[in-house]
């Protein structure tokens, strides 16, 4: 009946395991049938003891203890009970130290599991096309990446290396009795068999359903906590806060009571394997009523159930509750299968080659659609830019500049037409030579809660100095650091909250001189409209007009263009102009 849900999950298991985990698997098993045999040895060695110890004189009497009581020497049957229970002690705590150690290679077995399947998530989305990207929010991107393996460790690797070794105890412990005691294998499957299948039937597919909503209702949580804090202003202006905060408690309400629910069904298999321990001894009475010649076992049936029932209840109740746990987790073995199909990886990568950017680029008839788009976005696009120019694109809104751009930095992949550098065409065994000489400052520069100088050099441990300074003056940005009580240490607060406009973009450009970029791409603020903001901006455009870096500006503002060798004006995908800036300024005016 759960043979299903364990197939699965062993299936989705084999795709992470390495050759070298594959065969840690088999040693793992190997230990966890030797835990299961000292559990059932130490169990085993109870009966004889209690049957002795029931019995007087029953020590001498016995076949098993008598030669050890005289070899040994004891006087009184008492002190060598004391010695038994002693030597009983000693291995059970020899077994709990073992099966302890099992558990630890266990746990670190899993955890080992759980890093290469964030690995492979991480792998998975950072290699997606780009446009797939924006089919994402980020509170999914967070919750696939890194709440999903970690809810994959715990409700489907730990529950299945509970499910087996729990199995193979039961397995072990029935093989025991059986031989010991055939009957009692009978009464405990008749007792715990179907109880198991009941409660199994009753919960699966309830916590199926669950565990997929609890999926469903947490990245909505944390999409509608990011709005709240990151549109902290937006919303207090618009007197939305508390709308938005009813909509994350209304949310959090249904995750919280299925939690519970939860929670709920994991008490569940232990009050019912209860009840039927306690039917299985009552069977026992009446199966001893019912034949009396049997009563005089009766006492070390019901001992031998007792100790049975023991070591039984708690596997029956851990196999129960892992197969549950299977069923209300299962959704994460579908969340980490999705998007592994071709299409949405752009690996393998290949052999790179390097790259001579020493003349020109040229957009070579260029074409290019979104995938399943009907209209193509860009059309024929042929432009030549020698190295070192510095070129601005306009056109009204979805036009094609950003696109246009995005394949120049090989985020899209034209259709038709070619990109050359030096006549060259620019291909993937190209992408980390060109990746390194060319630099993108966008319209919302990327920043992190880190300092100013974090910031420029995204986190490099050992920063060159020189070329700090050079970066800082070229982008403007001297005069504001040295402002600063903390200088370039200075925090900027969470996405730059603590900058204007125009400091953020001239972080972007500080990045991009940093990193010594020969090719510099910089989209321009639509939203940072303000004088002054435009003014700081222009500084460094200017400034780095004087340079020898090929800059491709996309504006919004004629002036930004002021320093450009050319302008080109694009219109629903196609080059429609050449312009230069004295003629644009004159038409405007
Ligand atoms: N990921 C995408 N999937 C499908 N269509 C897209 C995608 N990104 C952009 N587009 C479409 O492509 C067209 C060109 O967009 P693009 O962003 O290049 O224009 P743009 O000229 O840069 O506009 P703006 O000046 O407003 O930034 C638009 O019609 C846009 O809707």
């Amino acid at each position: 009946m759960a043979s299903g849900i364990i197939n699965y999950s062993l299936d989705s298991i084999r795709f992470y395991l390495t050759n070298a985990q594959k065969r840690k698997t088999i040693w793992l098993f190997v230990l966890t049938i030797i835990s299961s045999f000292m559990e059932v040895v130490g169990l085993a060695s109870l009966v004889p003891v209690m049957l002795v110890a029931a019995e007087p004189g029953g020590v001498q009497k016995s076949k098993y203890f008598g030669p050890v009581y005289h070899a040994i020497g004891f006087q009184e049957e008492s002190h060598f009970l004391l010695f038994l229970i002693a030597v009983i002690f000693v291995f059970f705590l020899l077994k709990s130290l073992f099966s302890v150690w099992v558990n630890y290679i266990q746990a670190r077995f899993t955890a080992e599991v759980g890093i290469s399947i964030v690995k492979t998530q991480l792998g998975k989305y950072l290699n997606l096309p780009f446009w797939y990207f924006n089919d994402f929010g980020s509170s999914g991107l967070i919750n696939s990446t890194l709440g999903v393996p970690t809810a994959y460790v715990s409700g489907i690797l730990r529950a299945l290396l509970a499910f087996f070794s729990e199995m193979i105890i039961v397995f072990v412990i029935t093989i025991g009795i059986l031989i010991y005691k055939p009957l009692l294998v009978l009464i405990l499957t008749v007792v715990l068999l179907p109880a198991g299948m009941l409660t199994y039937r009753l919960l699966r597919s309830r916590s199926q359903k669950i565990g997929n909503r609890i999926n469903e209702l947490r990245p909505i949580s944390f999409a509608i906590v990011g709005d709240l804090f990151n549109g902290f202003t937006e919303l207090k202006l618009a007197n939305k806060q508390k709308s938005f905060e009813q909509r994350l408690i209304a949310n959090q309400n249904e995750v919280q009571s299925l939690d519970a629910e939860a929670y709920l069904f994991s008490l569940l298999p232990t009050k019912m394997i209860e009840m039927v321990a306690i039917i299985g001894v009552l069977t026992i009475f009446l199966y001893a009523i019912f034949f009396p010649s049997a009563s005089t076992n009766l006492i070390a049936l019901v001992g031998l159930f007792a100790a049975a029932a023991y070591r039984l209840m708690p596997s029956m109740n851990r196999i129960l509750t892992a197969l549950v746990q299977l069923k209300q987790f299962q959704y994460t073995i579908e969340s980490l299968e999705s998007y592994r199909e071709a299409k949405y990886n752009e690996s393998p990568h290949p052999q790179q080659l390097p790259l001579s950017f020493n003349k020109s680029i040229a957009f070579d008839n260029l074409c290019f659609s979104f995938p399943g788009e009907q209209k193509p976005t860009l059309r024929n696009v042929n432009i030549a830019i020698r190295k070192g120019e510095k070129i601005g694109f306009i056109g009204s809104s979805g036009s094609g500049k950003t696109t246009l751009m995005n394949i120049l930095l090989r985020f899209y992949s034209e259709q038709q037409g070619a990109i050359l550098i030096d006549g060259q065409p620019l291909t993937p065994q190209h992408l980390q030579a060109w990746h390194s000489i060319i630099g993108y400052v966008k319209q919302d520069t990327f920043l992190m809660e880190a300092s100013i100088q974090d910031n420029i050099t995204l986190g490099d441990s050992e920063v060159d100095i020189k070329r700090m300074h050079y970066a800082i003056e070229q982008a403007s940005l001297q005069s504001f650091v040295t402002s600063l009580p903390e200088g370039l240490n200075t925090f900027i607060g969470e996405r730059g909250s603590k900058l204007s406009g125009g400091q953020r973009q001239r972080i972007g450009i500080a990045r991009a001189l940093y990193k010594q970029t020969e090719i510099l791409v910089l989209d321009e603020a639509t939203s940072a409209l303000d004088n002054e903001t435009e003014r700081e901006v222009n500084e460094a455009i200017n400034k780095l007009s004087h340079t020898d870096m090929t800059i491709l500006i996309i504006a919004h503002r004629i002036t930004t263009l002021r320093e450009c060798d050319r302008i080109y004006e694009l219109s629903h995908g196609e080059v429609i102009a050449e312009h230069q800036y004295e003629d644009l300024i004159r038409k405007i005016v």
